[in-house]
């Protein structure tokens, strides 16, 4: 008789499974994927809250392991049903060397990928993000798009070109025949800037802001708006894809779905004051305090002065020339193709996720009002 959904136990592969987002995608897979029998967690560093899901009816295996060794990933590969490929170094700050970006990133896909066809893993839901797209080194705005909006992604930073040229491995491996002989099926989700749970720019913020006294100065105009997504909508949008990816595989096999929700389209400041000022600091400024020429010749003294200090110490503050460029850039999606495809809606309101993400600044901060 066929297996009922519910009678279905299935092999799952997080890799990147103790991050940010990889955190959520595993609690999330827990709570909400009836036909999961193991859940296999890959990550370079393993997280001590896994011991606390082992209790459940799920076996949940910790993999220590690292995705730029192909042995290792083949290892956690072999008997998975799915693989969803979260883990990546998300460096935008200077802390890693372009190289390692591109090791982890380009090479540890390109692992996974051949893992799945040598072992026969069929299904691989890879984790790619808006930056494949833009902003793009002219700064052109990004308003409203689509996954089929005409826009030159052009880049030079080493992570945007690192997720580009993944995200390309994991679409081109489409259709691929894994051991066994049937086809490999792959999509791509594109998170705008993802806000949660855990994340740490988002803490950063806070620390800066208590540095100055309560007050964060404005740097960017409020009339330019960055996309922003909740990472618990981000976790359900890799649930559903990875559920749906084998019944609609001649429909979303080799396609990039944008990942956003009902949060609001605000500047990357003014959206994170959403949090930060519940938790008492104040945004100083209705326009950037400093010239714009200013910021940038800030900007590149902080690229110089990383320069100088790497032999000694990493001095990786969050203002330098990408990150004021991408700021500085608008960049917001409107598409409905995910929904179209494999009925993803957010599971979070945009309210619900404020409240959330609020009470997680404020127990990881120790700021509550
Ligand atoms: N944070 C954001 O705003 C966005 C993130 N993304 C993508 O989402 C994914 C997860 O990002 P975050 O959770 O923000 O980052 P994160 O740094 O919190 O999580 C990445 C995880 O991958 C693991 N990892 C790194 N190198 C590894 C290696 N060589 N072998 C095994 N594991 C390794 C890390 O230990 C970490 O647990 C990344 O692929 C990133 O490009 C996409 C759009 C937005
Ligand atoms: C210092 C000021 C100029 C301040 O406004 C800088 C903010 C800056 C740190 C962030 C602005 C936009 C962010 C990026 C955006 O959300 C897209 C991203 C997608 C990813 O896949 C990874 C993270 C990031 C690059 C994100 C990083 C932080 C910003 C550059």
């Amino acid at each position: 008789m066929a297996d009922s959904a519910q009678a279905q136990k299935l092999v799952y592969l997080v890799t990147g499974g103790c991050g940010f987002l990889g955190e959520h995608v595993v609690r999330m897979l827990l709570q909400r994927e009836p036909r999961l029998g193991e859940l296999r967690v890959f990550d370079r560093h393993l997280g001590p809250w896994l011991e606390e899901l082992k209790t459940g009816p799920v076996r949940v295996t910790a993999i220590q392991g690292d995705v730029t060794q192909a042995h290792e990933v083949a290892a956690a590969v072999a008997g998975a049903h799915v693989v969803i490929h979260t883990a990546g170094l998300v460096d935008v700050f200077g802390r890693a060397s372009p190289e390692t970006i591109h090791e982890v990133n380009v090479q540890g896909t390109r692992n996974v990928i051949e893992a799945c066809v040598q072992t026969g893993t069929r299904f691989l839901v890879y984790t790619s993000s808006m930056e494949v797209v833009g902003p793009n080194t002219k700064g052109h705005p990004f308003y409203r798009g689509n996954e089929d909006t005409p826009y030159e992604a052009v880049h030079r930073h080493p992570y945007p070109c690192s997720k580009a040229l993944a995200e390309w491995l994991v679409l081109e491996a489409n259709g691929r025949k894994v051991r066994g002989g049937l086809p490999l099926v792959t999509c791509a989700l594109r998170p705008t800037g993802i806000y949660g749970e855990g994340h740490q720019i988002m803490r950063d913020f806070y620390r800066q802001g208590l540095r100055l006294g309560g007050w964060l100065f404005r740097a960017i105009p409020a009339s330019v708006e960055h996309g922003r997504v909740y990472v618990g909508n981000v976790a359900w949008m890799h649930v559903l894809a990875a559920r749906e990816l084998e019944q609609r595989a001649a429909l979303m096999g080799g396609q990039v779905y944008f990942c956003y929700d009902g949060s609001p389209y605000k500047s990357y400041e003014d959206f994170n004051m959403e949090f930060l000022g519940p938790c008492g600091l104040r945004l100083v400024g209705a326009r950037p305090l400093l010239p714009y020429w200013l910021l940038v010749f800030l900007a590149a003294l902080n690229a110089l002065l990383q320069w100088l200090l790497r032999p000694l110490v990493l001095y990786a503050p969050l203002l330098n020339p990408y990150t004021l460029a991408v700021a500085n850039t608008t960049f917001t999606v409107s598409t409905d193709k995910a929904q179209r495809h494999f009925g993803y809606e957010p599971l979070f309101s945009w309210e619900d996720s404020r409240t959330r993400t609020i009470l997680w600044v404020q127990a990881a901060t120790g700021s509550a009002q």
